[in-house]
């Protein structure tokens, strides 16, 4: 089937999203009973960045990753050319998602999930087999990658092969932890990165531990905790908070901590 040619127009491309709750079949269950879920009512993105922040299991990569299942995205990760499937099932929190979104679409889109980023290089490399047996011309796709096989770089290095090479101006992209592999340097770097990409008409929705990352200006940060999902500002975070604390004073915290645990 002939594929239609997308003229792409800078962003934003998603305004907001609602949880429809006449679609919430099982409220008491996973995903509708995550608190960040049941309070959900409207979530307006920002227009470049699109943070989501907040404790491990607040339900930050349930919710992006209905998202992408509702921009056409394998909810494993990658772009719209993966459809593979390592686990049974993703939620089905997608059905009750309605994404309200501009009426130019982006030229790309793609998801990063750190947790199942080695998948998509595999994936990458059974499609370029693929694609070299049907003797169809064309550059392979590791080539949008940087040419390398992303299993032959160190997982930092993998990922950061996917930002610069992949990545591009006019695009939408869902990230879960982009962090996860990068050192402080590379975190700061992707921050050049995010901007270039944002400058060129790119939107973002972004779930991350990251202090360095969550920094980047031009963006909305939404907390998700135990009442529900709440806008915040970077410097009101706990990872901000947190580490600045620690940083500021290892000895004072790592003594509280230690003495605390020689008691137990
Ligand atoms: N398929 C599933 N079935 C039941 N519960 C699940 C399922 N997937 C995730 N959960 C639970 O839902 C909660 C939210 O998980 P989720 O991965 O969305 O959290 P998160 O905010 O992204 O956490 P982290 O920061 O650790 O990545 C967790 O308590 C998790 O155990």
């Amino acid at each position: 089937m002939a594929r239609r040619k997308l003229t792409a127009r800078p962003g934003p491309y998603l305004l907001r999203m609602q949880l429809l709750r006449d679609r919430v079949t099982t409220p008491d269950q996973y995903p509708y009973a995550l608190p960040a879920v049941r309070h959900l009512d409207t979530l307006e993105f920002h227009p470049r960045v699109t943070f989501f922040v907040g404790e491990n299991g607040a339900g930050k990569s349930t919710l992006l990753e209905a998202v992408a299942v509702q921009c056409g995205l394998n909810p494993e990760g990658g772009s719209r050319n993966f459809n593979f499937t390592t686990r049974p099932s993703h939620s089905k929190l997608g059905d009750a998602l309605r994404l309200s979104r501009a009426l130019c679409a982006p030229g790309d889109s793609y998801f990063l999930r750190a947790e199942s980023f080695f998948n998509v290089a595999t994936d990458i490399e059974r499609l370029d087999r693929e694609f070299k047996k049907s003797g169809l011309g064309g550059p392979p796709l590791i080539d949008a990658y940087g040419g390398r096989s992303l299993h032959e770089q160190s997982h930092g290095e993998s990922f950061f092969a996917l930002f610069k090479n992949r990545f591009r101006a006019n695009g939408l992209y869902l990230m879960d932890e982009p962090e996860a592999a990068l050192s402080p340097q590379r975190q700061i770097e992707f921050l050049a990165l995010l901007h270039e990409f944002c400058k060129g008409g790119s939107q973002f929705v972004i779930a991350t531990h990251s202090p360095i990352i969550m920094a980047y200006p031009d963006a909305r940060i939404y907390v998700f905790g135990a009442d529900g999902i709440r806008e915040t500002s970077y410097a009101q975070t706990d990872h901000y908070l947190l580490t600045k604390a620690f940083l500021n004073n290892p000895q004072r915290t790592l003594a509280v901590l230690l003495d605390e645990s020689e008691e137990d």
